[in-house]
């Protein structure tokens, strides 16, 4: 058996992923053509290199198919609503810092909190005969955190991305979206309403409770928390 490591294929997770455990004295690399899926990992015996997509990281690991992954906290809170009891958090990894926030259109002038939220929603629905129509990829965080703020006349939309032009687009009126320099909000004319911050993210390294672990994993793995106990390495 091998332990197997999951972290995302590409992009800015893919590379501060590995530059952390580079300074941890782990080698991660892809290995192959650009295209090719394949990596590997140096420093650690047993240890093999799963590359995929952050979002499937939640599934994988809670399925026991991966033992450790990299992936952020926004995508483990709304793909596992039991993830506390099918992961261990091992480390937040200082990066891939992100909000997960409910916004609206900047020129909805009464519109700052949620309470005012709830009775634009109201307003809306007299007017318009159907609800309020929120987008997001985050159905499950944006959900339980409507109910506990009280606001329940909406209508939840999918959106798997560019999730902020589906109000210029006229398909929803709110978006719940993650956000970090706020760029994407301000160009698209939309402010964060000032009790509409639903989450925190940041990458970080989980492990598998229902993997299966033979001892060589185990022994692998207590050599890899050893290198993060100690921290990264000064450069
Ligand atoms: N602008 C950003 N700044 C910092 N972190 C971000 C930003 N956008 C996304 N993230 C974080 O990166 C992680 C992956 O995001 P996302 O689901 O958008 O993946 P992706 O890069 O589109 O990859 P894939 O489509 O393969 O899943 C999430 O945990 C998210 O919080
Ligand atoms: O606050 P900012 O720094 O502007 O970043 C926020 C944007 O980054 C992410 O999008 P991404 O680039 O992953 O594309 P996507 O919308 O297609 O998911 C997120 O969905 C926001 O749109």
């Amino acid at each position: 058996m091998t332990l197997k490591l999951g972290v995302p294929s590409k992009g800015r997770l893919m590379e501060k992923t590995f530059d952390w455990f580079a300074d941890r004295g782990v080698a991660l690399s892809r290995t192959g053509s650009d295209r090719e899926y394949a990596g590997a990992v140096e420093g650690i015996e047993g240890i093999a290199l799963v590359l995929l997509s952050a979002g499937e990281v939640p599934r994988e690991l809670a399925a026991g198919r991966i033992h450790l992954g990299v992936t952020g906290t926004d995508l483990i809170h709304e793909k596992l609503a039991l993830w506390e009891r099918q992961l261990t958090e091992i480390a937040p990894m200082g990066f891939g810092h992100a909000d997960l926030v409910l916004a609206v259109p900047r020129l909805w002038v009464d519109v700052d909190t949620l309470d005012d939220l709830d009775a634009a929603a109201a307003a809306f629905r007299d007017r318009h005969g159907y609800r309020l129509r929120i987008a997001t990829k985050y159905h499950r965080l944006t959900r339980e955190f409507l109910q506990g703020a009280g606001v329940a006349d909406y209508a939840l939309v999918d959106s798997q991305g560019a999730t902020e032009g589906t109000v210029k687009n006229e398909t929803a009126e709110v978006i719940a979206d993650i956000t970090s320099s706020g760029e994407t909000l301000r160009a698209n004319h939309l402010k964060i309403l000032a009790d509409g911050l639903i989450l925190q993210s940041q990458a970080t390294l989980w492990q598998s409770r229902v993997a299966a672990y033979a001892p060589e994993d185990e022994a692998a793995l207590a050599q890899l928390l050893d290198r993060i106990a100690g921290g990264a390495a000064a450069s």
